[in-house]
């Protein structure tokens, strides 16, 4: 399966390189951090917001916030790149209203509560992590840095906190798990070719990861029209060489090589008998991402899953779908209490890890947050990514009067939906 068109990415420098004797993959390397080096330094301009966000002195003057290091990875990606991690579905409003909705959400501090002692810890399916923020699945960390998802987990572990590897990683699975001691859940397609998503998860399971994260929100893949326009291309994925191919030639239609990809592999047939398919094929626990309703929600849990994670997949899929945060009460009242009811899309502070608790999460994913804190950083800026968030969710626990995430209540935040029904 040929997965990368190397001619977008080889310059006749890294021609020479080749010739020399250099692998593919190292030149690949090179000629990608040579490219965000130059682009960094060209960033380095007075109209930057923050001229003293230097790659040189950057230990000493870090960013404070997910923000920053977005504006990070912006400067230090190709614009293909970027756009691709950044981007979503069509108009994108899903994509905005992720964040938007979080905004419209306030909090309702108590006060003259002893908050000298926080504990952030809770359990998930059995496992004791100490915040509740958790790594979501994205593909192709190699994109970000050539140390990839094994930099990811890396961070995630030294964190203590699980990680959600993608089928679309572009380090291999063997690699990952051997990278690190820690607690990692694997995300899966269903493809046409069950024998593919069959084998994924033998994989898993053999190499001791504990769940299946089953992606249900993407029968077909969404409309990503930055993806379109730039013909994004993508990094070897190793881990589907070998058990199926497809033809990614984009003709003149035009097109991303992640729409001819799941366009050929993933099937729009998906429905609930593959979740029972899956649950015989293995005892691992399946959590299913990407229920936006109460009656998917009560579905899932009927099919027996072990969680439920709200997601609209970060606004890359259907565009106009609920902001996840939106839609996290009404399944956690569907669910009622029978599985964990995890949330991802928009997080970018701590108030708003605040909010999915307060509004019944268990426990919350990020995704682009820790995308560009590998971009910005690598393994350091991933990790530091997700230290910030926690920091932040204890600070917003001090200042609402919460000890525990247990003391984290609904009283604690004010929607739009409550702030229209005390109008009425
Ligand atoms: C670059 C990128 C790649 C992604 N790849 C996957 C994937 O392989 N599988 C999946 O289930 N979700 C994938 N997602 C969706 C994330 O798991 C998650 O739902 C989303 O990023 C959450 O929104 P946030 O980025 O605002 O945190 C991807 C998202 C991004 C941004
Ligand atoms: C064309 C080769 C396929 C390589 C896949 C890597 C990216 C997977 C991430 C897909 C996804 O869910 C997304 O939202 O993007």
């Amino acid at each position: 399966m040929k997965f990368v068109d190397h001619d977008l990415y080889l310059t006749s420098e890294d021609f020479t390189k080749r010739r020399a004797g250099l692998t593919l993959e190292a030149v690949l390397h090179s000629s990608f951090w040579h490219r965000c080096y130059l682009s960094f330094l060209s960033s380095l301009d007075s109209r930057s917001p923050r001229p003293s966000l230097d790659p040189r002195g950057m230990e000493h003057n870090l960013p404070v916030n997910v923000r920053e290091y977005q504006e990070l990875a912006k400067k230090a990606l190709p614009k293909m790149h970027y756009d691709y991690i950044n981007g979503g579905a069509e108009d994108e409003y899903t994509l905005r209203e992720n964040i938007a909705a979080y905004g419209r959400i306030m909090l309702r501090p108590r006060v003259l509560v002893d908050v000298s002692k926080i504990d952030m810890s809770t359990n998930l399916l059995g496992y004791d992590i100490p915040s509740p923020i958790i790594v979501a699945p994205t593909g192709a960390h190699k994109l970000a840095n050539p140390e990839g998802e094994v930099a990811t987990s890396r961070a995630a572990a030294a964190c203590n906190t699980i990680m959600v590897l993608s089928f679309g990683s572009s380090c291999k699975i063997q690699e990952v798990a051997a990278s690190c001691d820690a607690i990692r859940f694997f995300q899966l397609y269903i493809y046409k070719r069950r024998d593919v998503s069959a084998t994924l998860v033998r994989r898993a399971e053999s190499l001791g990861f504990k769940a299946i994260v089953l992606t249900v929100d993407t029968p077909v893949l969404g409309r990503r029209e930055a993806d379109i326009r730039n013909k994004m291309v993508f990094p070897p994925s190793p881990n589907l060489e070998g058990l199926m191919s497809f033809n990614d030639d984009l003709g003149t239609g035009g097109g991303s090589k992640l729409e001819r990809f799941a366009s050929e592999t993933l099937d729009p047939s998906l429905s609930w008998k593959d979740v029972e398919w899956l649950k015989s094929i293995t005892s691992l626990p399946i959590l299913l991402k990407g229920v936006v309703t109460a009656e998917d929600a009560r579905k899932a849990v009927e099919a027996g899953v072990a969680g439920v994670i709200v997601s609209n997949h970060g606004g890359r899929q259907l565009d106009y779908a609920p902001p996840a945060i939106a839609a996290l009460e009404e399944v956690v009242k569907a669910v009622a209490g029978a599985v964990p009811v995890l949330v991802d899309g928009g997080i970018r502070r701590g108030t708003d890890v605040f909010k999915a608790l307060a509004l019944g999460a268990k426990a919350v994913m990020v995704g682009r947050p820790v995308f560009y804190g590998l971009a910005a950083r690598g393994e350091a800026g991933a990790k530091h990514v997700i230290e910030m968030l926690n920091k932040e969710l204890e600070l917003a626990m001090a200042l609402c009067g919460c000890r525990s995430v247990a003391e984290v209540t609904r009283r604690h935040v004010l929607t739009e939906g409550d702030r229209f029904r005390a109008l009425l």
